[in-house]
């Protein structure tokens, strides 16, 4: 059972509920601004709430944990795997954003599978029953990646047929769950959201596993001759990739039973961000260069290593083939599709996105002797 933890400024009477099947909508903005947040504790779903709320949205979230106070938003502690938990977060909205998932760096496969693939089925079977009228599911970018370069990649690129790991594997899945479950007769839409590499204030991977990596004098080598181009797109302009899509998802739009692409429309050179974060905190940029195939191979062989030593010893790799893949092809990707379908634009340039995240981590700053 989901736990209600506080009656928001838009709660209302549970015998309301009842009568009407579904919560009154009491924003300034009217009807299909109610919607729920699932994963609405993590990183981007933090930023999501901000920004719904801030544009006149009644919120709730849904997630396993609460991670911050708001007597703005409804929260309901629960699994998504469990669609009775569900069920009370999301009766009476119109929109249903779903943007949990285990951690990427997890090597629980099990979890993956039961949260991404089977969890989603049970948000989708949860939707209709609450009469929700809309969902978008945050998917990612790499469910097409299969650790070889995609340069301008567009969405009708096929999914990976060799995913470079479980999560992408499990994400493909989902995505595959939510786009199929669009049914327009029943005036259910559904559309999925693919953003690479979101970085800004408070996310708990990106910046802090560079920094760690640097402080511990793992940041030295570029993998590669530092040109390969990739997406790091800011969180403020996801969410608002989100949002459109929520706003222009309806009966006939091009948007139903689709996936967009959703970047910051600046490739940058993957080592050049990388650097641009580290100076930005003080920290040296990585200098010399070591061959990809180089990398790549030696990170295959630690792994290797590693599993034929796994009985006896277990360490978890930081130089893993999948990284050095990550951080050594070009991966970036056109949003031409979301420009059209929902004239979506960044609103956040990469250089003030950079910015504003540097200035976010004064604790990562290099302290100076
Ligand atoms: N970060 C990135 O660069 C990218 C992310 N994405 C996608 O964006 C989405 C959000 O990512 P991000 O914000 O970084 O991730 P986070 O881990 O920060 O947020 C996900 C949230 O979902 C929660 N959650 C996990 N499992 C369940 C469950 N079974 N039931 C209820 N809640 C659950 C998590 O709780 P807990 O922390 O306890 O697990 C967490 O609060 C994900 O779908 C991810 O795949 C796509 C492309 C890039
Ligand atoms: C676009 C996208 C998916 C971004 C994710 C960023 C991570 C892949 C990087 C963040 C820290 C990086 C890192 C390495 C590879 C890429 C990251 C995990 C190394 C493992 C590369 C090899 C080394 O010499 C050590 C690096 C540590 C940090």
């Amino acid at each position: 059972m989901a736990t209600r933890l506080r009656a928001g400024r838009h709660e209302v009477d549970p015998a309301l509920v009842n009568i009407l099947g579904r919560k009154a909508d009491f924003s300034e903005a009217g009807a299909g601004r109610s919607c729920t947040v699932i994963g609405g504790s993590g990183f981007l779903g933090q930023h999501m709430v901000e920004q719904l709320l801030a544009k006149g949205y009644s919120v709730n979230v849904f997630d396993i944990h609460k991670r911050f106070e708001s007597d703005q938003v409804t929260f309901f502690l629960g699994d998504l795997c469990d669609k009775e938990a569900l069920l009370p977060a999301l009766r009476g909205v119109a929109v249903v954003f779903h943007c949990a998932s285990p951690a990427p760096a997890s090597d629980n496969r099990e979890l993956f599978y039961r949260v991404n693939f089977t969890g989603t089925k049970a948000v989708i079977e949860a939707c209709r029953e609450a009469g929700v009228q809309k969902l978008v599911l945050t998917s990612s970018a790499s469910v097409v990646f299969e650790g070889t370069d995609i340069k301008n990649g567009s969405e009708d690129l096929p999914y990976a047929q060799k995913p470079i790991d479980y999560y992408t594997e499990t994400k493909i899945l989902q995505e595959k769950e939510v786009l199929s479950a669009n049914d327009p007769d029943n005036n259910f839409f559904t559309t999925a959201i693919r953003p690479h590499g979101i970085f800004g204030p408070r996310d708990p991977q990106l910046v802090p596993i560079l920094v760690q990596a640097a402080r511990s004098g793992k940041m030295k080598f570029i993998i590669g001759d530092g040109k390969n181009l990739v997406d790091f797109t800011y969180v403020e302009n996801v969410v608002h990739g989100h949002i459109l899509a929520a706003e222009k998802l309806h009966k006939g739009s091009a948007l139903c039973g689709k996936a967009f692409h959703i970047t910051n429309d600046e490739p940058i050179p993957f080592w050049t961000f990388m650097s641009r974060i580290l100076t930005g905190l003080d920290y040296d940029p990585p200098k010399y260069h070591i061959p990809y195939w180089l990398a790549y191979y030696l990170a295959l062989l630690l792994s290797l290593l590693l599993a034929l030593l796994r009985p006896l010893v277990t360490i978890k790799a930081t130089f893993t083939p999948m990284r050095v893949a990550l951080a050594g092809t070009f991966h970036y990707y056109s949003c031409e599709r979301a420009k059209r379908a929902m004239g979506y634009s960044p609103v956040v340039s990469l250089d003030e996105a950079i910015a504003r995240t540097v200035q976010s981590y004064p604790g990562l700053r290099r302290a100076r002797a």
